[in-house]
């Protein structure tokens, strides 16, 4: 699903975020990406999505060399990516629905097709009964899986989630990692950014540490 080679990424300046980076991650594979504050998690996420593109070496991801996708096209791409941020960049002015409606509508589903897709990953995340609300009426949690079920609203083959329980406590943390591992039974292929070491290693997935850049351990399925 993933296919990094040699991956290095300068940002303007000069500052070398990955440096010869290697991995793979299979379809249908879930693992944490982690490591300290500016290790580099996030920029390899980017290249991933194609919010950065990689300085040097290759990134293939389902199989396409993203060198080779035109700038047009990056929209496309993100189609087949569900991204989860930290700060889950919901619109405050438009409800819950809406705001988990709005990818299908921007890829010009049907109106019934719409409603019947947002209260079902409504329901996955436990919060169809909120479908209404206005996400500032929603706790940090709560707020955090409206994210999470607009990101699959498309069901895309590939999630990636930068730091998704950042602001949560351990209980609500555990309960956002649980909503990841289902998607990943049902075969979504997942990549979580998280520092929380103490919540990652009660899962049983594998573990990339990134370290100034490089990558400096990948501990395979441990269960
Ligand atoms: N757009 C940019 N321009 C220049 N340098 C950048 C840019 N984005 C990130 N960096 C630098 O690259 C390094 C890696 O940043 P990155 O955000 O990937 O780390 P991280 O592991 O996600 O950190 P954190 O856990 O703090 O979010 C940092 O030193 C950061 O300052």
């Amino acid at each position: 699903m993933i296919r990094f080679t040699d991956v290095s990424k300068r940002y303007p300046g000069g500052y070398e975020a990955l440096k010869g980076v290697d991995f793979h991650l299979a379809p249908g594979e879930m693992a944490f990406l982690t490591g300290h504050s500016g290790a580099g998690k996030s920029s390899l996420l980017k290249l991933i999505a194609l919010i950065e593109r990689a300085s040097s070496g290759q990134v293939l991801v389902g199989g396409q060399n993203l060198a080779r996708v035109k700038s047009r096209h990056i929209p496309f791409h993100r189609r087949r990516i569900g991204i989860i941020f930290q700060d889950h960049r919901l619109l405050f002015d438009r409800t819950v629905f809406d705001n988990v409606a709005l990818p299908l509508i921007i890829s010009g589903h049907a109106r019934r097709e719409v409603e019947r897709r947002v209260r079902a990953a409504l329901d996955k995340v436990g919060l169809l009964d909120r479908a209404r609300s206005f996400p500032v009426t929603l706790s940090g949690g709560e707020q955090q899986r409206v994210g999470i079920a607009r990101a699959v609203i498309n069901r895309p083959p590939l999630v990636l989630a930068d730091e998704p329980t950042g602001n949560l406590d351990p209980e609500l943390s555990r309960e956002i990692m649980e909503i990841f591992r289902d998607f990943n039974r049902v075969g979504v292929s997942v990549l979580i950014a998280s520092h929380d070491l103490d919540l990652i290693r009660q899962m049983p997935h594998r573990i990339l540490r990134l370290d100034h850049g490089r990558l400096a351990s990948d501990i395979g399925v441990t269960v």
